[in-house]
């Protein structure tokens, strides 16, 4: 399989250099050339294996020769052995036809693990025999951070300088990024909201002169290996409820529009996909863009959701490449036309495209709250105020077929919040119970270029 970028003007890769890569030279995202299908019969035959086993099955074809069949497989094995619980990505019934994917069994409890703890060890795998050492540089609004640190604190050849919005993410997320001391990881606190770290570290890719001087990859979902390793979530959970004989809708609590993306992709290779719902919180610069057409960036609103609160969705560039005919230099001028003026219109084939399987949803606070009582009161559940955005905006849809609620997060992440809602506190799971007695390490810097390259500069390695 082949990797070309969204605007049209980078080399292709393999999957190997696509990965390793994460941003495309010419600002644009990497996408497979083609989506590779899987047929009824090969979906079918999904049913009762493995999440790991199932994992191959789903991203075989998108690895090419970068790997073999058993090497993906040991990996796969590798990779969701660390979960918690033994079905990886548990279906729990909410209602007659309401279920919630539990998304958050991996080591820093959030969706982010299914796809990192991959993606470290595919990071490892493609630099064995190699003598370069990679910078990544990532942007968090919570999840991202402690998932991708988690995947590589302690490997060789891997430097990682992960940006956080200061003050704008829960102390357990904060904390599960900070306390991890190994000499390969640096948190920076930037002074500004999550868009402006995310444009930070764009425009570190986008820069000759830093990106010549390190070779750096991404762990964001600019990353196409992290939005591979969500699609099969999608198919894992379809088999088990009546997949593909019966098209199941999904609900995604929404920011960078990667977790939804991966359905998309699903979708493209054959899974009977009903409805995916992009469930936004008030900062719903997708909604509006879904409903209206209209995608223009307003000012971040800083909510109890702390992760979705982006108004600049990375993944959505992917989405508006595959509706526009795949055309990546008019995609470019598109996006560059955005990233002047934070504002642009879908055209009509964009919008037409995506109406025929999203659906959007803006969900307030009050709504939130509500929905996190409506899983307590009617199905003993605790759910965490992201997965309480996307469950009412289920509740809500009018959807007629089995919906399955996407739980990106424990709850435990986010103790205030739940607290306010229903009451009670949700405990810490036992691999991450003394995160408040560990030391914290991590520098605060302003959102600059020149003071966050320079501040990485000292401490990243040079290209050899
Ligand atoms: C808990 C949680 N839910 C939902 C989201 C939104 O997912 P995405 O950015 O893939 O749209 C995030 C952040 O990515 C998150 O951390
Ligand atoms: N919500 C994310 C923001 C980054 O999203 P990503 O999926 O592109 O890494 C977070 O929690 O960090």
């Amino acid at each position: 399989m082949r990797y070309v970028s969204t605007r049209g003007d980078a080399p292709e890769l393999d999957f190997a250099g696509a990965t390793l890569a994460g941003l495309a030279r010419d600002g644009g995202l990497y996408v497979p050339t083609e989506w590779p299908t899987l047929t009824r019969d090969d979906i079918a035959a999904l049913a009762g294996l493995s999440y790991a086993e199932t994992a191959v099955r789903v991203m075989l074809p998108f690895v090419g020769d970068s790997l073999s069949e058993d090497e993906l497989r040991a990996l796969c094995e590798t990779a969701y052995g660390r979960f918690s619980h033994k079905g990886v990505t548990p279906l729990v019934q909410l209602d007659h036809d309401q279920w919630l994917l539990e998304l958050f069994h991996g080591p820093t409890l959030a969706f982010k693990d299914v796809a990192l703890q991959l993606l470290g060890l595919l990071f490892e795998r493609f630099l064995t025999g190699t003598s370069e050492r990679l910078t990544i540089v990532g942007a968090t609004s919570g999840d991202t951070g402690s998932a991708a640190i988690d995947a590589v604190a302690g490997r060789e050849n891997i430097d990682i300088f992960m940006l956080h919005p200061a003050g704008r993410v829960s102390d357990v997320q904060r904390r599960q990024m900070t306390t991890v001391l190994s000499p390969n990881v640096h948190n920076i606190a930037i002074e500004g909201d999550f868009d402006t770290a995310q444009a930070l570290v764009k425009a570190m890719f986008n820069d000759p002169g830093f990106s010549g001087r390190f070779r750096l990859s991404a762990v964001n979902s600019i990353n196409w290996a992290r939005l591979m390793a969500q699609v099969v979530y999608y198919f894992y959970a379809a088999v088990r409820l009546g997949g593909p004989d019966k098209a199941i809708a999904f609900s995604v609590p929404t920011g960078n529009f990667g977790d939804v993306f991966a359905g998309y992709v699903a979708a493209q290779m054959g899974l009977p996909i009903a409805r995916l719902i992009v469930a936004t919180n008030v900062n719903d610069i997708l909604h509006r863009a879904l409903s209206t057409g209209d995608y223009s960036s307003a000012t971040v609103t800083p909510t109890a959701t702390p992760s979705m609160d982006i108004q600049v969705s990375s993944n959505f560039e992917r989405l508006l490449h595959d509706l526009g005919g795949r055309d990546g230099l008019a995609l470019g001028d598109q996006m560059r036309g955005f990233e002047s003026s934070r504002a642009m219109r879908l055209t009509n084939a964009q919008q037409q495209g995506a109406a025929s399987l999203f659906q959007s949803a803006r969900v307030d606070a009050d709504r939130m709250a509500q929905a996190m009582r409506w899983a307590c009161d009617n199905a003993a559940q605790t759910i965490d105020p992201h997965t309480a955005i996307a469950l009412a905006a289920a509740l809500d849809s009018g959807i007629d077929a089995p919906m399955v609620t996407l739980a990106t997060a424990h709850p435990a992440k986010f103790p205030d919040a739940v607290e306010r809602a229903i009451g009670t506190r949700a405990p810490l799971p036992p691999r991450v119970g003394d995160l408040f007695e560990r030391e914290e390490r991590y520098v605060t810097l302003p959102a600059t270029f020149e003071a966050v390259t320079a501040w990485i500069a000292e401490r990243a390695t040079p290209r050899a």
